[in-house]
Formats: structure tokens, C-alpha cells, sequence
């Protein structure tokens, strides 16, 4: 007969290892199986942070912190809240890229549920085999992992990007780590050389599509609608056609969240909220580029459109100050490989006509349109360059320039060299986190315009509002929320809250998310203490009592 180990030693959530107590370890059975000392949750956090920051690479650091995870998730969120702004570049963008890369290879044990296109009819049992019951999710975050981060497809291996948004929906807004799932829809993988790893863990055939794709995601979306009916459904790096067809299909009917669209377009309207508060230009006024015209650009260009129409225009002067720059150049109506999701903005053909050569590309319609917010969603490195920086900065007295792509490898531009091309003048804010930029003995902080910035909030006052839908106000309300806690004015400031002050920024989000919930009557609660009632739903990493369910599994 194999040795018995006591569940609650094994199960991360109830775990603590050497800080259970003499009399825990005397009534869970656990006597002679630590060694005798007792450490308290700051002596583990001690130990436990010794231990990560000893690991030479920021990969090896994410296993070491994947591996804790695994043992002991109270340690494990201790760690991550007590160093936010050090370790979620680690536990998330940017290195969870590179862990996503490396998953088959890296594999240690499970975490997720992993469900196959190919196998169906187990997709209800792989929740049902949870054993929770209806009330006990309140959130699940789901990839087909079309288009990880700005690093493509990677198959069942995305499933780490579910696991890493959740990680920072728990250190950030104090989502109940056991109230939270991961899911990776395997589907086929297009990218040929997991398909050609004999060490490749998920289906070994390209991309469903298709009917049977979207027969799939429909019954994802009943079944996890229907066995967690209040949880938030939220969709992280679906492909472009797939991310905004399925919202529009599904987003009046589930309570859905497409962070790359709807996530990204409010953080980047926070940064650009704040960002004009300095020059003082109103959004009517604005004329916007945005350079990649995928999932997260196209819906930025949309957040930004509806910023211009509560500024007084109407919705076709609105778009009229967007202009759409993909791999083809400038999108212009009557193009062939128009997507619909792109449509909406193409230009009129004839605005290009005097344009020389026929030639659209960023440069030159950054030459013709002088606008004055440049957003990069294009995976494309340096591709604001010296020539596009200059060549903008020659209309507008404060360049706003937003290069969004990640992973750090597929940034547009780094914002030391944004400074340098512009003496300064920039007001910038990076998708990832980077280091403040020297200018002329003014250290410039950089804010960080990536949704983990704001979604945190967002769903902790979905989750208390009870709210049935996520409703336009909600991410507007979230994303003047994030931009009301700073004051870009002062020389250097940056145009978003710091990752280190996340916990209590979002607390501040998530009540006007609550309040916009209630508004929007989409809200099934309604605290009467709203503060009172988000800082009771914030899980703190610490020891409790352990409940009897805990104790005798
Ligand atoms: N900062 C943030 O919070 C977020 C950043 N992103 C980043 O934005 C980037 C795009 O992500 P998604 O929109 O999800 O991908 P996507 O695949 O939906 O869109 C990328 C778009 O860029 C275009 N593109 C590729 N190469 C180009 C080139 N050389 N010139 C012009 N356009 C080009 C593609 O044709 C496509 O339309 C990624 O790097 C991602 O990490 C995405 C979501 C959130
Ligand atoms: C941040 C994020 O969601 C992305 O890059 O896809
Ligand atoms: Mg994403």
C-alpha cells in the first residue's frame, strides 16, 4: 500500500506547510511529517522571496513561482502582493510569454481545465469532475490561444495565459483564488513546429473552424453559464475574427469579457484621458492612428470613437478621426482583404488619391493625417521609428504615443528613445512594464497601459455588483476610475497609476464599476456600503481558520 499523505499537505489551497500550528498538525494528522519548527506566513514569505530571487533568469524565476503556486497559493499570493510591481512582470507579461513557449517542455503538473474539440462530450463532465457546486465560481478565464500576447498560436500551451490573468485577478483585486477557473479550449494548434515537438502536449492537428469551432465555444458557453450561473466569462487572446465575433454573438446573452478588446480599450482610454488633461486638446479634437488593426486596435480605436462622441461629435465625425494602419498600409474602403471588424473605419478610397506612389504606409499617413495619438497593436518592433516619431512631432506640441504590443520583444518603441526623438515632449505609456527614462534631469515614469492594469478592478465590481452583463459603462467607469488617481501634470508623472498601488486601485475601480453596475440596471446587489462591501470581497493572502470541509477532505 503507497504511503498516505494527508490531503490537506497536498491541496495548495490548504496547505501551509511549516506554519501549521502544533495543535493543526496534532488534529490533521500531520504529526511527523514536517520537520518541528513553526514559521509564521512572514518567516515562509521570507524564505519563500530568498528563494525566487536567487534564480538567475526571469524563467527560471517564473517556475520557482509556479512551483510555490502548486505547494502553498496563501505563500504564493503573500509573495506576489507583498512585490507586486517585481514579480507580475514574472508571474505574467512579460515573461509568461516565454514560459508559454516553453510549457510542453517545462511541464511539471496540471493546472486548468484542459478541453478537447476533438472530445466534446467530456467538456460538461471535466467541470462537473470539479465537485463544485453553482454558487462557487465566480470567474473563469478561457484561451483558444490563437494569438497569445503578441507571440501567436501556441495550442494547449496558452493555457498559461488563463493561469497568469487569474494570478493577477487574485494579487491584484483579491479574486478568491478557489473561486476562480482556468480553461484552455485545445483546438488545434496552425503553428508547425509544436505540431512537429514530439513533446507537444494538446491535439496534433491544425485549427478547427468553422461550424464545428463554433458549436464548441456555444456549448462551452451554456455549459459554464449554466453549472456557474454567476460567474464572469472572461476571454483572453482569441484570433481576431474569432475574439470580436464571438462578444457580438454572445456578449447580450452571457455575462462575457473579451479583455484584449474591451480591457485594452479602457486602459488605453485611461492613459489617453490622462495624457489630455496635460495638453489640454479635448477628444473631439483628436485624430488617432492606430498601427495594427487586430483585436486589441480595433478595440481601442472603438473606446477612443465613443470617448469622441460623448465629447459632442456624432458617431460618423467620430470615426472620421480614426485612422486604421494594418500589414496593407492605411485601410481604405473597397480593399479586398478588408475584415469586417476593420470595416467601420476604412477611409474613403479617394482620400489617398493625391497620397504619392500610391504609398500608405504608417510613415507617410502619419505625414498626411498629423495625428495626435499614435496607438501600436501591431507585434511589430521598432516600428515607430525615428522618421514616424519626428515626422508627427512636427504638428503636435505633445506627441501622445502609445506602443501597446507585447511581449518586450514586439514593442513598437521604447520609450527612451520616444523622449529622445521628441526632447521630451512625449506623453507615453508601454503595454509592458519599463524602467523611468532620464530627460534633461527629469526622471519620466513610465505608466503601464496594459489590462492587467485595469481588468483586475473591473471584474472584483462585476463580481460584487452580481452584475448579469458587462455594459459599456462599467468600462468607462473603470477606466476614469484608473485615470482619476493621478495628476499627469507634474514634470515626469506618468499617465497611470503604479503596478505597486494595484491592490488599492483597484479596490477604487471596482466600486465605480459597482456604481455604473447599478446604474446600467444590470446590478443583482447593491451594497449599501459600497467601499465596505468591495474591501469584504477582497481575499487577503493569510492564514484563516481552516473551514471543517478544508480539514477533513
Ligand atoms: N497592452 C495591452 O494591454 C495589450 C496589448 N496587446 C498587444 O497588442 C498586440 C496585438 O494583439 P492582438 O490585437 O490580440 O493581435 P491581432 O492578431 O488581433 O492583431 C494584430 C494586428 O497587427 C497587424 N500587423 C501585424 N504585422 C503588422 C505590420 N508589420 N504592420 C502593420 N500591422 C501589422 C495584424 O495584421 C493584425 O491586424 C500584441 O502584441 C499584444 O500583446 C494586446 C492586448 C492587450
Ligand atoms: C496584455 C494582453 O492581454 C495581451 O498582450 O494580449
Ligand atoms: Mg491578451
Amino acid at each position: 500500500m503507497p504511503m498516505h499523505t494527508p490531503p490537506v499537505l497536498l491541496d495548495p489551497l490548504t496547505n501551509r506547510g511549516t506554519a501549521f500550528t502544533a495543535e493543526e498538525r496534532e488534529r490533521l494528522d500531520l504529526v511527523g511529517r514536517l520537520p518541528d519548527a513553526e514559521f509564521t506566513l512572514d518567516q515562509q514569505a521570507l524564505r519563500a522571496y530568498e528563494q525566487v530571487r536567487q534564480e538567475p533568469t526571469d524563467l527560471a524565476k517564473f517556475i520557482s513561482l509556479d512551483q510555490l503556486h502548486d505547494r502553498n497559493e496563501v505563500l504564493y499570493y503573500r509573495l506576489l502582493s507583498d512585490h507586486l510591481a517585481e514579480l507580475l512582470p514574472i508571474v505574467y507579461d512579460p515573461t509568461v510569454g516565454a514560459a508559454i513557449k516553453r510549457y510542453s517542455h517545462d511541464y511539471r503538473r496540471p493546472r486548468g481545465v484542459f478541453l478537447s474539440i476533438d472530445r466534446p462530450q467530456d467538456l460538461r463532465r471535466s467541470f462537473e469532475a470539479l465537485r463544485l457546486h453553482r454558487d462557487e465560481i465566480d470567474l473563469v478565464v478561457v484561451t483558444d490561444a490563437e494569438e497569445i500576447l503578441g507571440i501567436g498560436d501556441w495550442g494547449v500551451q496558452g493555457v498559461q495565459i488563463s493561469v497568469g490573468k487569474l494570478a493577477v485577478y487574485t494579487a491584484a483585486a483579491g479574486l478568491h483564488p478557489a473561486r476562480c477557473l482556468p480553461v484552455v479550449l485545445d483546438v488545434g494548434t496552425d503553428n508547425e513546429n509544436l505540431l512537429n515537438d514530439p513533446l507537444y502536449m494538446g491535439l496534433r492537428h491544425s485549427r478547427v473552424r468553422g461550424k464545428r469551432y463554433d458549436a464548441f465555444v456555444e456549448t462551452y458557453l451554456e455549459t459554464v453559464s449554466e453549472l456557474y450561473p454567476n460567474a464572469l466569462l472572461h476571454f483572453e487572446d482569441f484570433g481576431p475574427g474569432n475574439a470580436r465575433r464571438l462578444l457580438e454573438t454572445y456578449g447580450n446573452r452571457y455575462r462575457m469579457f473579451n479583455d484584449d478588446m474591451q480591457g485594452t480599450g479602457a486602459i488605453t482610454l485611461a492613459a489617453a484621458l490622462s495624457a489630455l488633461k496635460v495638453t489640454r486638446v479635448p477628444f473631439r479634437e483628436q485624430r488617432l492612428i492606430v498601427f495594427g488593426a487586430g483585436t486589441a486596435g480595433v478595440g481601442i480605436a472603438d473606446q477612443l470613437r465613443d470617448a469622441m462622441v460623448r465629447d459632442g461629435l456624432d458617431s460618423t465625425e467620430a470615426t472620421r478621426r480614426v485612422w486604421l494602419v494594418d500589414k496593407q498600409g492605411l485601410l481604405v474602403e473597397g480593399m479586398a482583404d478588408l475584415r469586417d471588424y476593420q470595416a467601420p473605419y476604412a477611409r474613403p478610397a479617394e482620400e489617398v488619391h493625391g497620397w504619392a506612389d500610391g504609398e500608405t504606409g504608417l510613415l507617410t499617413t502619419v505625414r498626411h493625417v498629423h495625428p495626435t495619438i499614435l496607438v501600436g497593436t501591431s507585434t511589430t518592433p521598432g516600428a515607430f521609428d525615428k522618421d514616424v516619431v519626428t515626422a508627427m512631432a512636427e504638428h503636435v506640441e505633445r506627441p501622445v504615443i502609445f506602443p501597446l504590443s507585447n511581449p518586450t520583444e514586439k514593442i513598437e518603441a521604447m520609450p527612451a528613445d520616444l523622449m529622445a526623438w521628441t526632447d521630451g515632449k512625449v506623453l507615453t505609456a508601454t503595454g509592458i512594464p519599463v524602467d523611468p527614462v532620464e530627460h534633461r534631469g527629469v526622471r519620466h515614469v513610465i505608466g503601464q497601459a496594459n489590462n492587467a492594469l485595469l481588468y483586475p478592478g473591473l471584474g472584483l465590481g462585476t463580481v460584487v455588483a452580481g452584475a448579469q452583463r458587462m455594459t459599456a459603462g462599467m468600462l468607462l467607469a473603470a477606466a476614469e476610475a484608473v485615470a482619476g488617481q493621478v495628476d499627469a501634470r507634474a514634470p515626469g508623472a506618468p499617465l497611470l497609476p503604479p503596478v505597486a498601488n494595484l491592490r488599492a486601485s483597484s479596490a477604487t475601480v471596482a466600486v465605480a464599476v459597482v456604481q455604473a453596475a447599478v446604474e446600467d440596471k444590470v446590478a443583482t446587489r447593491r451594497p449599501e456600503d459600497l467601499v465596505q462591501a468591495v474591501q469584504d470581497a477582497m481575499w487577503q493572502p493569510v492564514y484563516g481558520q481552516l473551514s471543517e470541509k478544508e480539514a477533513s477532505q
